[in-house]
């Protein structure tokens, strides 16, 4: 594609085409961990409770009950107001935490890695944030030296720059597809203070002969029944608002278990033309 700049692209190998985890189970996860960040944050969200269905409502009510009930069995009137950081909610339900901290590589700049627990083989690790283009939506200036597209195996492409016009871009886009107090997608990857301890994806390094690649891209498709009041957490938008296609989504798998201290390594395979 002479639009873009091969050199920066990554691409996934043939022999990875095969997803090492099911949709079903990459959904199943985004669910957890968005379901628990939401119920995190009922309280402040009083304007998207509003327009939810009365079933839902109370869904999340009865959930919140319980858990409150379950930190303090003996007050129940009054529950105390619990409000974790992402990263703690991510360590809750899937029993690790990830963040981004200066590379163990030399010269790397910066990396991703398991903070805390331990990330089981098959777990979805991180999300890759970004804007997403079909493959003949015009991309050029967006991508000149720019490290963060990601290509995917239709020729989809996502942008997970958070800075120039890429973060711009992102953000315009994030406005445009708001439902009244319905946010869609999630743009707080763009700033110090993420909602979605999962999007740093676009952070992680390439492997290399002394570090094996431990995590693995896989593409995921968002379903229609995806819950509308967890799309706030998809770190992913859709450059022109098409109704039609479902938002693309990239999430980073585990390769093997992988411990507190580690570093997560992909396999970018750049192809050098
Ligand atoms: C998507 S970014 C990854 C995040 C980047 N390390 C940062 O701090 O912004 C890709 C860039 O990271 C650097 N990088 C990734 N893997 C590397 C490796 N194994 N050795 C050296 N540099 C690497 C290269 O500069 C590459 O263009």
């Amino acid at each position: 594609d002479y639009r873009v700049n091969s050199r920066t692209l990554r691409y996934v190998p043939e022999e990875s085409k095969d997803k090492v985890i099911t949709d079903q189970e990459v959904l199943g996860a985004l669910l957890k961990v968005f379901q628990a960040l939401f119920l995190n944050d009922f309280h402040k969200q009083t304007d998207v409770v509003t327009v939810l269905p009365e079933a839902v409502k109370s869904a999340y009510q009865g959930l919140l009950a319980v858990q409150h009930r379950r930190v303090n069995p003996l007050e129940n009137r009054h529950p105390q107001q619990i409000n974790l950081k992402p990263e703690d909610i991510l360590f809750k339900t899937l029993g690790f935490s990830v963040a981004r901290a200066t590379s163990s590589v030399l010269s790397a700049g910066r990396g991703v890695f398991v903070t805390k627990g331990l990330v089981p083989r098959g777990t979805v690790v991180s999300m890759y944030p970004g804007t997403v283009y079909q493959k003949y939506e015009p991309v050029f200036f967006q991508s000149i030296g720019n490290p963060f597209i990601f290509r995917c195996l239709d020729g989809t492409l996502i942008d997970g720059n958070d800075k120039g016009l890429s973060k711009v871009i992102y953000r315009s886009c994030s406005g445009r597809d708001r439902l009244g107090p319905l946010r869609m997608s999630d743009s707080t990857w763009l700033t110090p203070e993420i909602h979605n301890p999962l999007a740093v994806g676009q952070y992680v390094n390439n492997c290399s002969n002394d570090r094996a690649a431990n995590v693995c891209y896989q593409e995921f498709d968002v379903p229609a029944i995806f819950p509308v009041e967890l799309k706030q957490y998809l770190p992913n938008i859709a450059y022109s608002c098409d109704k039609q296609s479902p938002l693309r989504c990239v999430v980073l798998v585990a390769l093997r278990d992988i411990k507190q201290g580690e570093e997560l390594f992909s396999n970018y395979y750049t192809i050098v033309s």
